[in-house]
């Protein structure tokens, strides 16, 4: 009867030598994940606090064995089954990452071989974010406060070329509330500007010129971070911490600057903390919870983006980095149509403890989840117009051909780089390059560099325009596309669901929600995809008549004008070319009145979980 009334730590310290025999004699399986190649853009680790003193004292042993040899990127976790009657056995799991650091791991190590190379990387132009995560306890501040030591000593060493300027940003994220924690923790606003870029409204950016005030300004927001009582940790953090560094480049005013972002997550096991009986706390909890899920989508979703980018040019991965304050926040590192890359770090943090083995093995999930396959496709067909064909050899072929003179040294400005990664590099970093070519000026890395981008945004232009042919073709064939499909998977597309519809011309089956080319002419002329006369996309709403007298088109002019049921004309909504080929934004409060006649085809569209709208107000 007693042991029913057992909890489970007692249980773990009463089994404890018999746990660590059967984990001495435990032989070690294959590795569960896939094989993933190392995204070079994406780099997820697990590190594995020491045991504390008092972890130990109370007889707990280690739940969580790094593998010494073999993969030692994989990590074994072992939790002990309670079976109802008989002896304990082991339940063993493990999980693969793309470095593991040990108990007996250095925080300088990890900066060594992940974290330094963000430096450089932001201080050219570039975005690099570090994060973080697991649960309380578990080594998180220690670990990012240790990296923050480390990026301060490297960026202000003098070591790296050229002037810059540097400012500082701190902000403590507690549910959908910002803090600037360098100005007494004052409530500030997460704001998106119309420009689309998320702003930190309020929050003070301090200007830094030694590696002491770095400091100071960190220790300071470490000091003010916000802490409430947890069950198991009474100084734990329940807020993401995010430290923003801005780098700017004097001499390349005009350029986007280089940000660094180094980011304390909260602790992971909030929402499981189950003696929670206080609302706030409660509500606290589920929104950490659904930041980093949130998070965890992002990562996910921004790296298959950037993967797609290149293997399937046209297809839109949906990051919905709209979904939490945490990932607002970083509008730019997720957003799928920004041109800039982003290099990202994940540490997993881990408390080694049998006793919180079920927290550790979460962390350890999240963290495997994190890893996105870089696609594996065969190496494009060279295409002399299509940059991102282009291996080393051909970019620095192209470049010395097409940089003007003097020549930009291919090997200068691409020692390793294929033309995909070229079109990645930042901007200023691209024209700091350049300029390491003797006489080479500003004004001509950035003619050259205007010269790239075109060649690479027209080649995606011309990918467009042939997938939305192989779109318009496909309506011939829609029932073989859609053979097998349901009426609820056949309404994620502009397919009309009618059985046979197929084989009846559109223009007799018009209906809501069809989409149509067309050529707009006279004032919708401006709406046509490529000047007067070439089609353009719109989406059927109703019969113009069926309107009200007061709506008017997007130029104001009145729908629903006397005598028009004997016309068949349509209000239409305009579908946009958008950022990404492929890809249309649908303006559902742009009209268009189509006639019948000017409707040139049906065209198929797929619907992405993207489509959505925002509340302006909230
Ligand atoms: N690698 C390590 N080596 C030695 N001590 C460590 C290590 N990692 C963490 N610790 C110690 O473990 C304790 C908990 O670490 P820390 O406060 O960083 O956890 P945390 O994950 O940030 O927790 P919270 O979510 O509550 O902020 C601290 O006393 C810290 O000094």
């Amino acid at each position: 009867m007693a042991s029913m009334t057992m909890t489970m730590e007692e249980f773990y310290i009463q089994h404890a030598e018999r746990y660590k025999k059967l984990v001495a004699a435990f032989k070690p399986g294959p590795s569960t994940a896939k094989p993933t190649d190392p995204n070079p853009d994406i780099i997820v680790s697990a590190r594995i606090r020491p045991m504390m003193e008092d972890e130990t004292a109370q007889g707990f042993p280690e739940g969580v064995h790094p593998r010494t040899k073999g993969n030692t990127n994989t990590v074994d976790l072992h939790e002990l089954r309670r079976p109802p009657r008989g002896l304990p056995s082991l339940n063993s799991f493990n999980f693969t990452v793309d470095h593991v650091f040990g108990p007996e791991s250095q925080t300088a190590q990890i900066y060594d071989s992940l974290v330094q190379p963000l430096v450089p990387w932001a201080w050219g132009g570039g975005f690099g974010t570090l994060f973080a995560y697991g649960q309380t306890g578990s080594g998180k501040t220690f670990t990012v406060s240790g990296l923050e030591r480390h990026v301060a000593e490297t960026l202000m060493d003098g070591n790296l070329d050229g002037e810059r300027k540097i400012y500082i940003c701190i902000v403590e994220l507690a549910g959908q509330t910002a803090y600037d924690l360098l100005n007494s923790r004052k409530q500030i606003s997460v704001l998106e500007d119309s420009f689309g870029t998320t702003q930190l409204a309020g929050a003070i950016e301090h200007h830094i010129t030694t590696k002491s005030a770095m400091l100071s300004y960190i220790d300071a927001a470490a000091a003010l971070r916000a802490t409430s009582p947890t069950l198991k940790n009474d100084t734990s953090s329940r807020s993401h911490a995010i430290c923003r560094i801005r780098i700017e480049n004097p001499a390349m005013a005009g350029e986007e600057d280089g940000l660094l972002y180094l980011i304390d997550l909260a602790g992971s096991e909030a929402a499981r903390d189950k003696v929670i009986h206080d609302t706030t706390r409660m509500k606290e909890a589920r929104e950490i919870n659904t930041s980093l899920s949130v998070l965890k989508d992002c990562i996910r979703g921004r790296a298959l983006a950037d993967a797609e980018a290149i293997s399937k040019p046209g297809k839109k991965a949906y990051v919905p980095f709209r979904q939490s304050t945490l990932t607002k926040t970083l509008k730019h590192v997720f957003d799928p149509t920004s041109a800039r890359s982003c290099k990202t770090v994940v540490v997993a943090c881990v408390n080694p403890c049998l006793a919180d083995v079920f927290a550790s093995k979460n962390t350890l999930r999240f963290a495997e989840l994190l890893r996105v396959p870089v696609a594996k496709f065969k190496p494009p067909v060279f295409n002399p117009k299509v940059p991102a064909t282009w291996n080393n050899e051909e970019l620095r072929a192209w470049i010395e051909q097409n940089s003007g003179t003097p020549k930009v040294d291919g090997s200068l400005l691409a020692p390793t780089e294929s033309g995909p990664q070229l079109l990645r590099l930042p901007i200023p970093e691209f024209l700091s390059r350049c300029l390491k070519t003797a006489g080479v000026s500003q004004e001509q890395a950035r003619a050259f560099h205007g010269k790239f981008w075109k060649l690479h945004v027209d080649s995606t232009k011309a990918a467009a325009s042939t997938s939305k042919t192989a779109a318009v073709a496909s309506e011939t064939s829609v029932e073989k596309a859609t053979k097998g499909m349901s009426r609820m998977e056949l309404l994620d597309s502009s397919v009309d669901p009618e059985p046979g519809s197929d084989v009846i011309p559109f223009k007799q089956r018009i209906r809501p929600g069809m989409v149509i080319s067309w050529s707009p002419s006279g004032e919708y002329a401006k709406f046509s995809s490529g000047g007067t006369g070439k089609s353009s996309m719109a989406i059927i709403l109703s019969p113009a008549h069926a309107v009200g007298e007061r709506v008017k088109d997007l130029f104001g002019t009145p729908v629903n004008k006397a005598g028009l049921e004997d016309e068949e004309k349509y209000l239409c909504a305009i579908l946009t070319p958008a950022i990404l080929p492929g890809a249309y934004d649908l303006s559902l409060w742009r009209h268009v009145v189509v006639s019948l006649e000017e409707m040139e085809t049906e065209v198929l569209l797929e619907w992405d979980s993207a489509t959505r709208y925002y509340y302006m107000t909230v």
